[in-house]
């Protein structure tokens, strides 16, 4: 078995909260200078390599002298804005060191569901990698509030990677990888040295945080990995305190996790519609229609929606889930919620007697929308 990243040139590198700050007891700057030295090593060989880093909550928590983890949504975010500033001054440092330019780079749900602003971070981070800069990515938390978080930076590390099409993400945690169960709680757990990414079995393995500042635990590694295995992507989830882990990933050695992308791979426009983490609304669709659009890959007609719901817009994502509420696809849809309504359970024909005007005949057209 060799490693997936060996030819890889494009590489998206994700270190968690307990990495970064020794379980929260500070920067590790020990650590962060040996990724900065093995990521150097990775661009020397021609390599381009971006860096989504935690910590900035836990770092702040630590300077603020707090001893646990504030619950307050302001407090979270004041910590953020303190460690943040440590991080990228430490960073800087670490790279300063062989040579290397930093740029920071914090992203918000919003940057990656507009398509424009996904577009304009795109060019960004393509212009910071043709210019050898690496950029190190984080959550803007000042910003964001909960319910329109990424919460964990294993997803942003995901969206990133689809962002940018990069050959692979690497997840650098305190775990060799992926065991069977959570090794903390189950000595008799076995390692999984390879599988393929995006199988419920994977997601039954895998528990929750294993420090009080980590946030996703495994499952989020694994829904990370699913994710980035729609624009192709492997993912190899690893320990960031292994020596030259980086290094010797890019040297062929397998080591750690390695979530192998299925064959299959969307189109960038639809890879962003699937990367929604937020949908203004829902149609429930009959199971004539849920068929047709997951196996078939059809257009949604109205006559096969039960119910609208939320409100949206002509042109907004929604989501489309079967009469048992499973996501079957997502789409943009060519009415807003209360044309909607008026039109679900008619025939085509019917559509512009109903409203006075046809816009198309679809509700979501085939080219619009993802099966999931
Ligand atoms: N099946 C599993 N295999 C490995 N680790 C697991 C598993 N299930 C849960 N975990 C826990 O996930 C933790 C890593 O996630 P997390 O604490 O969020 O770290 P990070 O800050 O690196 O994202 C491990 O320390 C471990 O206790
Ligand atoms: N944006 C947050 C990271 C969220 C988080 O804890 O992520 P992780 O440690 O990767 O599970 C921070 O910098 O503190």
């Amino acid at each position: 078995m060799q490693s997936v990243i060996h030819a890889g040139s494009r590489l998206v590198v994700k270190v968690g909260s307990s990495l970064v700050t020794n379980d929260g007891k500070g920067l590790d700057l020990a650590a962060l200078a040996r990724w900065a030295a093995e990521i150097a090593d990775l661009k020397r060989r021609g390599k381009q390599v971006v860096l989504v880093s935690s910590g900035a909550i836990a770092e702040g928590c630590q300077r603020l002298g707090w001893s646990s983890r504030p619950k307050a949504v302001h407090e979270l975010q004041a910590a953020a804005a303190v460690g943040q500033m440590g991080l990228c001054q430490a960073y800087e440092s670490a790279f300063r060191e062989f040579g290397l330019q930093t740029a920071q780079v914090l992203l918000t749900h919003e940057d990656l569901s507009d398509r424009t602003r996904y577009l304009n971070a795109r060019s960004t981070l393509t212009s910071l990698l043709n210019l050898n800069v690496v950029p190190i990515i984080n959550e803007n938390d000042t910003v964001v509030t909960d319910e329109i978080r990424f919460g964990d930076n294993d997803t942003l590390g995901a969206l990133v990677t689809n962002l940018i099409e990069a050959d692979a993400l690497v997840i650098l945690t305190d775990q060799q990888g992926l065991y069977t169960a959570d090794p903390r709680k189950n000595p008799d757990a076995e390692f999984v040295h390879e599988a393929v990414a995006g199988t419920p079995e994977l997601e039954a393995m895998a528990g929750g945080a294993g420090s009080s500042v980590g946030t996703g635990g495994m499952l989020t590694k694994i829904l990370a990995a699913k994710r980035a295995a729609r624009s192709g992507a492997a993912t190899v989830i690893a320990c960031g305190r292994e020596l030259n882990v980086l290094s010797r990933l890019a040297d062929g050695e397998a080591i750690g996790t390695q979530l192998l992308a299925p064959t299959s791979r969307m189109t960038a426009r639809k890879q962003w519609l699937a990367d929604h983490l937020i949908l203004t609304g829902r149609l429930v669709l009959d199971s004539g229609a849920a068929l047709a659009v997951r196996q078939k890959r059809s257009s949604l007609l109205p006559i096969g929606v039960l119910k609208v719901e939320g409100d949206f817009l002509r042109g907004e994502a929604v989501a489309c889930v079967d009469e048992s509420g499973v996501e079957v696809a997502r789409g943009l849809v060519n009415y807003s919620s209360d044309e909607a309504r008026l039109i679900m359970q008619k025939p085509t024909r019917a559509i512009e007697g109903i409203l006075g005007y046809l816009v198309e005949p679809e509700l979501i057209h085939r080219d619009n929308m993802v099966a999931l």
